[in-house]
């Protein structure tokens, strides 16, 4: 039974950690402690009783749905007179910079395909939507990176219609995150796939008066939750390791930063999170939050110890 008055929060049941890993039921582990270490992102501390704990009963649950919708479409099948040809089964992953939405996204891609029937699983992060520097620079957006604007919004939702309405084989651009910039010279190609998931920051947006966004193709939505201070400080962290790391990259756009002293290098981090990733946040990324089928609520240590599912 699903649990109720104690614990209910509007439209969404909440769980917390040892209530959700008990629905995990019988799905298997199917991550070796090397997997893991290959989908982490940078500074993410997962471990394995937190795959265990909380995306196994997640995996479990994404099944279900697209086997609901599987019933559902032979329901309109029946109802036609003939079989109606499956579409993919998208899902929508969102929420702030340096909140691991990453880790997550190739965390569901894996178990996903792992899981039974073996599904086909697209991971398609919307970076490549986003114009080129060029671009934003005559827009005077530069400073606005991840903003909504920033983002060729009709090139993404042309993109996830074509392949609901059945392609078999698209492209898409690519991001660079070490030229800061799109690769004009890269392209993905997207065969159609049985489940794609989008990942950005933007993706649950809700589209303008009259108009469609790639929320409304989602067939489910995951929104990662944390503190902003939190968030923050994940970023400034993730800032210096990137500093360590990434940045001495003579070919990386912070490579500058890589060499000036560490206060300068501070102040940069904590003035981009500031005035751009902390007002996208606060403006645009999170009053999306309650748009989401799901919700995971992370602590200040990165562990996921709140869930939240949507009633039905
Ligand atoms: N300046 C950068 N250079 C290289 N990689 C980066 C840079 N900034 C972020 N990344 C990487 O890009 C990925 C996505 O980061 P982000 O959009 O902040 O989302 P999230 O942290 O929620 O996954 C992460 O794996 C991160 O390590
Ligand atoms: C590339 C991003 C906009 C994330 O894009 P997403 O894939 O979420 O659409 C973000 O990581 C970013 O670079 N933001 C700009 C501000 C900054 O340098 O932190």
């Amino acid at each position: 039974m699903i649990p109720d008055g104690e614990g209910m929060a509007g439209p969404y049941v909440e769980f917390g950690r040892e209530e959700w890993r008990a629905l995990r039921a019988a799905t298997p582990l199917t991550l070796s402690p090397e997997d893991l270490e290959g989908l982490r992102g940078l500074n993410d501390p997962i471990d394995l009783a937190e795959v265990e704990e909380v995306y196994l009963p997640l995996a479990r649950l994404i099944g279900l749905f697209a086997a609901a919708e599987g019933r559902l479409r032979d329901a309109v099948g029946a109802f036609l007179g003939g079989p109606v040809v499956p579409t993919p089964f998208v899902i929508g992953i969102a929420g702030s910079v340096a909140v691991g939405k990453s880790t997550v996204a190739r965390l569901v891609r894996t178990l996903l395909a792992r899981g039974d029937g073996r599904p086909t699983v697209e991971l398609v992060t919307t970076d490549g939507f986003l114009y080129p520097n060029a671009t934003l620079a005559e827009r005077g957006l530069m400073d606005r990176k991840g903003f909504p604007e920033s983002y060729d919004r009709g090139a993404l939702l042309g993109f996830v219609s074509a392949l609901k309405a059945g392609a078999a084989e698209l492209s898409v651009p690519v991001y660079d995150p070490l030229a800061y910039d799109i690769d004009p010279g890269a392209r993905r190609v997207v065969r159609r796939p049985d489940i794609l998931i989008l990942e950005g920051l933007n993706v649950l947006q809700t589209a303008r008066p009259g108009g469609l966004a790639v929320s409304d193709l989602f067939d489910f939505s995951i929104y990662v939750d944390a503190r902003v201070n939190d968030v923050r400080q994940w970023y400034i962290d993730r800032f210096f390791a990137l500093r360590r790391t990434v940045f001495t990259d003579e070919r990386s756009f912070f490579h500058p930063y890589a060499q000036v002293d560490p206060d300068e290098a501070a102040a940069y981090a904590e003035r981009t999170w500031r005035e751009t990733n902390e007002v996208n946040l606060v403006a645009n990324i999170l009053p999306t939050r309650d748009r989401a089928t799901l919700v995971l609520c992370k602590d200040r240590d990165h562990r996921i110890t709140r869930v939240r599912l949507r009633r039905i």
